[in-house]
């Protein structure tokens, strides 16, 4: 069943423009002048129910704004919009109970309250009855292995446990539809992983649509079957996500830690050095050669090793070097 559908989505910014100096400041106040920007250009999206999307795309591309016209925050400036059969922006009680949006740099929680008095708020929030709410609860809560923070001041809890609850304040109601804007931002790779499998459970055994934006590219390709690539509010890639990065990844980031001064060997296949200190090395290579790199410095007993996916920019570089047939 389709439970996001738009064609020729379209979202206009009217932005004052103001001129340089005290004397532009003094014509703006007589006259106004106006710039349009385009954030979303023209846009035709459909994601089936119990899809796992990821929506990525550099700085300003219009992520946001797209999800915004999505939830109903803002209207759109022409085009259609239908979501689990709404028109978001009318924001209907009834709409409104069946999706929930959670943002890594904003918080949703109440945090002079405990995480227990915060969820019984959000309980009342959605209106759920006393048994609906406690099987909830008590199933997130062991989901999460929270059982130990119930009774904690939110404003206490560490990132990654404050992650933890926004998503259950967030769950509870059990909505149709999930909006995730950068969920593991600042985590470390212990916790990101860890909300990564959760979010993958929710997805597998709820059959919980969710929308996933975030920067990094590990979370992308560790969850979202399907990639949505956004650029200067045009979609320029829509599809699977493993194509997406077999075809544009060219490059892999390793990063070695050790606990001794430590000399890199020579290496002989093609690799970039892009930080050296006795203690640490951070190497760009082709991806085919991660595996020989890992190989060859596993022998110098590192004490630990990060492998990173490119940044989305060079990406989006690259589906427009190639050719934009990314399309599907
Ligand atoms: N309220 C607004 N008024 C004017 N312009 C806006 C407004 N909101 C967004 N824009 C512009 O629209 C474009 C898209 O912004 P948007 O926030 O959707 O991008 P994004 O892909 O979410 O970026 P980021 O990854 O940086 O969060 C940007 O150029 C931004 O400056």
């Amino acid at each position: 069943m389709e439970i996001i559908k738009t064609a020729g989505l379209t979202k206009n910014f009217k932005r004052f423009k103001k001129q340089a100096g005290m004397i532009g400041s003094i014509k703006g106040l007589i006259k106004r002048e106006y710039e349009e920007k385009q954030a979303v250009g023209n846009l035709d999206l459909t994601i089936q129910e119990g899809e796992f999307v990821g929506l990525i795309g550099p700085n300003g591309a219009g992520k946001t704004t797209l999800v915004k016209m999505l939830t109903g925050i803002i209207a759109p400036t022409s085009g259609s919009v239908s979501v689990l059969g709404y028109y978001p922006n009318d924001l209907e009680h009834e709409f409104k109970q069946q999706y929930a949006v959670v943002m890594g740099q904003k918080s949703q929680l109440f945090f002079e309250l405990t995480v227990e008095d915060t969820l019984r708020l959000f309980k009342e929030i959605y209106g759920l009855p006393e048994e609906e709410y406690k099987s909830s609860r008590d199933y997130f809560v062991k989901l999460f292995q929270v059982q130990d923070l119930m009774h904690v001041q939110v404003r206490t809890l560490s990132l990654g446990e404050r992650m933890k609850m926004e998503l259950i304040a967030a769950l509870l109601h059990n909505p149709k539809i999930i909006f995730l804007d950068e969920p593991t931002i600042g985590l470390d790779a212990v916790a990101s992983k860890q909300i990564r499998g959760f979010l993958a459970d929710i997805n597998e055994r709820r059959g919980t649509t969710i929308i996933l934006t975030s920067h990094y590219m590990e979370d992308i390709k560790a969850l979202c079957k399907r990639s949505i690539v956004i650029n200067h509010g045009c979609k320029i890639y829509d599809g699977d996500t493993e194509k997406l990065f077999e075809r544009f990844q060219k490059f892999k980031k390793v990063t070695f830690t050790f606990s001794e001064p430590t000399l890199l060997p020579n290496l002989d296949f093609e690799a970039r050095i892009l930080e050296q200190t006795p203690y640490k090395k951070v190497i760009m290579v082709p991806k085919e050669n991660a595996a020989g790199l890992l190989r060859e410095l596993m022998n110098l007993l590192p004490t630990d090793i990060t492998v990173e996916e490119e940044e989305i920019g060079t990406i989006v570089e690259r589906i427009y070097q190639e050719g934009g047939d990314g399309l599907a």
